[in-house]
């Protein structure tokens, strides 16, 4: 079959399904040619299948072209169930072959530009949002929704969920959003201070009031005030926020003038708030007055392909930065970040790729630079030795140093090593040698 392709191709042959993926696995190729009649069965089309099989699951984004014979409509059809690219039957024709494999280059290279676009593009309108999941495409369209009225809402989700990024779009898409968006965060700010730094104060109000001071609700006029961790306001001050939300007027402290203010109120918290109500830390009646419209933001890991979307484009984006752009993940780190729970988030990724971004050596940034662990797959799993090599020598040297208390000498006698290499090794899989980090 070589002869039917131009020079300007790279083509390599195999007659078995073992030669074929070893040819896989050491191209990489980005066009494969399959004859489904392969030998033990070369009468018929089942080994040929496995293989197809085989390519798809360590490569799926191979094109896989599945050559048949003359009357074999049903196999082609079944191998394009599977997830083949195209058919073509036998008898070989030179002009016809290159017009189909061409086709599956030209279909290869546009798939990758659309990953790269789709990357760049993210899936929502919303500036600095990145999301691609249905539960977070919803939110989405409803925070759209809601931008443009003045309704109170309340939005809740764990810690680095993104709460604050979403009352601030509320903001921006809305017509507030050339006014002033005022953020004050409840748990930061001691009690006895809170109260006037939300309502303001008066001169003499108290000792230490020189002047008289706007206070936040205040300066968000005409636009929108953010109050975060509202589950942590106490219960003075809830009496005096339900007041402000009914009258629109507040009093600054000292003052027995109320003074009008127009804003929007968001409120965001990462608690429980009926838990809350139960234990009566917080006012039921104030819930009802902030929650007219509540967004429940879900965790990152419970947004089906966000992590790896959200993570590539603060690889871009923080890369660029950061000086260090077109970095990329490899598989290894790739699988660690769908594979981890993200307590903290979008937050604590953050953290995670600004680090990998400073310890990646070269354009790949590993498990490992993320400070992630990824567990173990069998070989049949993984795309060549290199990727088997380094996962197998990461955890062996982990193990010897954990079995040994991370005594390096130890550790290095166990693995037959000299200490100088297992430094080498410890500082290429950025393993700490300390019994804190050793999943790192
Ligand atoms: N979907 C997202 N796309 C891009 N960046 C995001 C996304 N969600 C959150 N971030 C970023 O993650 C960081 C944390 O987000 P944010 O402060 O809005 O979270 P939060 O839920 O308000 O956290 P906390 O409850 O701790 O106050 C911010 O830098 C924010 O820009």
């Amino acid at each position: 079959m070589r002869w039917c392709f131009s020079g300007d191709l790279e083509v390599s042959l195999a007659s078995d399904r073992e030669t074929a993926l070893a040819c896989l696995r050491r191209e990489e190729p980005e066009v494969v040619t399959l004859d489904l009649g392969l030998p033990p069965d070369p009468g018929g089309a089942t080994e040929g299948f496995r293989l197809l099989e085989d390519i798809l699951q360590l490569a799926p984004m191979t094109k896989v072209i599945v050559v048949t014979g003359r009357e074999d409509k049903e196999n082609a059809v079944k191998a394009i169930g599977m997830g083949a690219s195209d058919f073509y039957q036998k008898p070989l024709d030179a002009d016809i072959l290159t017009f189909v494999v061409n086709r599956a280059f030209r279909l290869a290279e546009l798939e990758r530009d659309n990953r790269e676009l789709a990357l760049q593009r993210n899936g929502t309108n919303i500036k600095g949002i990145v999301a691609a999941s249905p539960q977070m495409l919803s939110i989405c369209r409803t925070l759209e929704k809601v931008a443009p009225t003045d309704v109170t809402t309340l939005i809740t989700g764990e810690t680095g969920t993104g709460k604050e990024l979403l009352a601030r779009a509320l903001h921006d898409l809305s017509h507030r959003g050339e006014k002033p968006f005022a953020a004050i965060n409840c748990a930061a700010i001691p009690e006895n201070l809170l109260e006037s730094e939300l309502f303001g104060f008066e001169k003499g109000s108290f000792t230490g009031a020189t002047q008289s001071k706007k206070g936040k609700i205040e300066s968000a006029n005409g636009g929108t005030l953010f109050l975060d961790e509202i589950g942590d306001m106490p219960l003075a001050l809830q009496a005096k926020l339900l007041r402000f939300l009914q009258e629109r007027v507040i009093d600054r402290v000292g003052s027995v003038k109320p003074v009008s203010v127009d804003v929007r109120v968001v409120c965001a918290t990462h608690q429980d708030v009926q838990e809350l109500i139960k234990q009566g830390t917080f006012r039921e009646d104030l819930y009802y007055r902030i929650s007219e419209i509540t967004l429940d933001v879900p965790a990152l890991r419970d947004r089906e392909g966000d992590a790896l979307v959200v993570a590539q484009s603060l690889l871009q984006s923080l890369g660029k930065q950061m000086d260090r752009p077109n970095l990329a993940f490899t598989e290894d780190a790739i699988k660690a970040i769908k594979g981890h729970p993200w307590p903290g988030n979008v937050r604590e990724m953050i953290n995670k790729v600004k680090r990998a971004i400073i310890m990646a050596d070269g354009k790949r940034v590993t498990a490992a630079d993320l400070q992630l662990s990824c567990d173990e797959e069998g070989p049949e799993s993984q795309l060549n030795l290199r990727q088997v090599r380094e996962n197998a020598e990461r955890a062996a040297i982990l193990q010897a140093l954990q079995s040994c208390g991370f005594n390096m000498a130890q550790a290095s006698r166990l693995l037959g090593i000299t200490r100088p290499t297992l430094y080498n090794l410890t500082d290429k899989y950025r393993i700490k040698a300390s019994p804190e980090s050793s999943s790192a």
